[in-house]
């Protein structure tokens, strides 16, 4: 499209340059521009954008998007007071509107938007409604996956991963959206069917100050499905919410949508009752708008009846027969690093988890806590540069939840090791048990070596993660292939 098309329906920009020029892509980070790319400068967190704009054009940016003039560089230049939000409303253009042309799934909420995102998809494809996905574990469209950097990416990438999603003939787009993203406007200009919360528990608390911000950057999701920028129209958007949440009401308070609760309370649009849990998964009746149905899951845990029963609701809401919904449930076979079980024969159980917040990790220890018909030894550590207050919780939380705790490294970034493993250990009762191994790969070596017939050992916080990230450098490093490498061990010495 003409740069000067594209720029035409912006209220107040200057440009400078030949505005006949061809974009074909938008970008933000320089390291993606190729031929034909309109770069975006946006100024960070930590650096301003507009340093990497020669990068950009050395690559093959033909215009810019900027806040500032720069003159050093000869190329078509359009200048905005914000150019993160005119990238998102550019894109949108640019693209013609992906989010317009899918029915747009938005899930934000502390714990389970991945496990909800991957239930919903899993269930539209089983009733032959083609649905991309987007989010932490990647993306994928049209049966094909890709990685992402972030939960949610920068907007104008998110109208990007959109518009292949139209390409590839999807009807549905569904996607995590993170506090992050929402404060910083990252999924500006989507347009949004149903918003789905999930639940609201301590994190981020580095980037948000306090959980009621916390809890009102989620609800600008919810804000979101007030408005509406074609032809989609307002009475088919739906506000799709946890009921048992004490910020459930935060959610509807912002949402001019139709409501849709779920929950276990009686009150709730969907509701489970009879709830069997067991170390295979979960069996409910399940009580909708449409009437009441048997259920069954392989997903293990209360929560997971949770966010089995946010897809539900999403069901019902996308009209999903009874019966498809049924046995799309009953055959879904979870997501990859959540509560995922490693066999490799030993006579114990093992499991690697993403549990990286206090409220996870309780959830997932006393839902194993159980079933385990032995101990249950937990390996857990805490991200570098991120909340430091919910360290000593989620230690707590693996000494109460479990008989054996080792604490060690997740991703400490550009932090000591070491000084993030004595924030976990502050505030312990005097005297309390646990092993400190702040090498991973020995720590989950050290669990496995110590476990014994019908233990249950929980690995938790790094889930699908193949990588550790020490200062800013990823290394190669995967829970499962070292919880296979040590059981293997074992069994090479015969000692189980
Ligand atoms: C704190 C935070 O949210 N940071 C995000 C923010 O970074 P920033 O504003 O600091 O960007 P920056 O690094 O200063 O760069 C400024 C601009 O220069 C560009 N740049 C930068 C370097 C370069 O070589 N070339 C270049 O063009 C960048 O693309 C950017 O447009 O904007 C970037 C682009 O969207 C994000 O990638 C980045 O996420 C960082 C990596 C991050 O760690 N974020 C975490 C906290 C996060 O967002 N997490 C949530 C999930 C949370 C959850 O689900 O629990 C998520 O959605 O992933
Ligand atoms: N509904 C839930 N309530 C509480 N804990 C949950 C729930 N669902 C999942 N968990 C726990 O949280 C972990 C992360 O789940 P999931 O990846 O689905 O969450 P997420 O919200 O996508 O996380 P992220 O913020 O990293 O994107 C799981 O491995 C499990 O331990
Ligand atoms: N989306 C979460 C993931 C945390 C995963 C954990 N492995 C860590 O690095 O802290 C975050 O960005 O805080
Ligand atoms: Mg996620």
């Amino acid at each position: 499209m003409r740069l000067k098309q594209l720029v035409q329906p912006l209220l107040s920009y200057e440009i400078r340059g030949n505005e006949d020029v061809d974009v074909e892509t938008i970008e933000s980070d320089s390291r993606r521009v190729g031929p034909g790319a309109l770069f975006v400068a946006v100024p960070g967190f930590t650096v301003d954008g507009h340093a990497f704009a020669g990068q950009a054009v050395a690559a093959g940016a033909v215009a810019l998007l900027v806040e500032r003039h720069l003159p050093e560089l000869d190329v078509p230049q359009v200048i905005v007071n914000d150019s993160l939000r005119t990238s998102a409303v550019l894109a949108d253009i640019l693209y013609r509107h992906p989010s317009q042309a899918l029915r747009m799934v938005g899930v934000t909420g502390t714990n389970g938007k991945t496990t909800v995102t991957h239930i919903i998809r899993h269930i539209l494809e089983f009733a032959r409604r083609s649905t991309g996905l987007l989010g932490t574990v990647g993306g994928v469209i049209g049966g094909r996956s890709f990685p992402v950097a972030n939960t949610t990416p920068h907007a104008v990438e998110v109208h990007g991963f959109l518009k292949q999603m139209v390409d590839a003939g999807c009807t549905y787009g569904v996607m995590e959206v993170s506090s992050h993203a929402l404060v910083e406007r990252r999924v500006a200009g989507v347009d949004y069917d149903v918003a789905v919360f999930t639940n609201l528990s301590q994190d981020h608390l580095d980037f948000h100050g306090t959980m009621d911000a916390y809890a009102q950057a989620k609800s600008l999701l919810f804000a979101r499905l007030g408005n509406t920028y074609g032809e989609k129209r307002r009475d088919s958007k739906f506000a799709v919410v946890n009921i048992d949440d004490a910020y459930a009401p935060v959610m509807m308070g912002a949402s001019v949508a139709t409501t849709l609760t779920y929950g276990l309370a009686e009150t709730a649009d969907v509701r489970a009752s009879d709830v069997v849990l067991t170390h295979l998964g979960a069996t409910m009746n399940v009580t909708t708008p449409f009437g009441t149905f048997p259920v069954t899951t392989g997903l293990i845990g209360r929560f997971n009846v949770y966010n089995v029963l946010a897809a539900i609701a999403v069901a019902v809401v996308e009209e999903i027969p009874v019966a498809t919904l049924q046995a799309a449930l009953s055959s879904y076979e979870g997501v990859p690093g959540r509560c995922e079980r490693v066999d490799e024969g030993q006579p114990f159980g093992i499991f690697v988890d993403y549990a990286h917040t206090p409220d996870g990790l309780e959830n997932v220890l006393s839902s194993v806590r159980e079933f385990a018909a032995g101990r249950v030894i937990c390996v857990v550590g805490c991200g570098g540069d991120r909340d430091k207050t919910k360290r000593p919780l989620m230690a707590s939380a693996a000494l109460s939840l479990s008989d054996a705790a080792i604490f060690t490294s997740d991703n400490p970034r550009t932090e000591d090791p070491e000084r993030i493993l004595d924030d976990m250990e502050a505030g312990l009762p005097a005297g309390s048990q646990y092993r400190r191994i702040v090498d991973r790969g020995e720590a989950i070596k050290v669990a496995i070596q110590e476990a014994r017939e019908n233990d249950v050992v929980v690995i938790a916080g790094k889930g699908h993660e193949d990588y550790q990230i020490v200062g800013r450098t990823k290394i190669h490093f995967d829970d499962k292939e070292e919880a296979r490498k040590a059981v293997r061990a074992r069994l090479s010495d015969n000692s189980f």
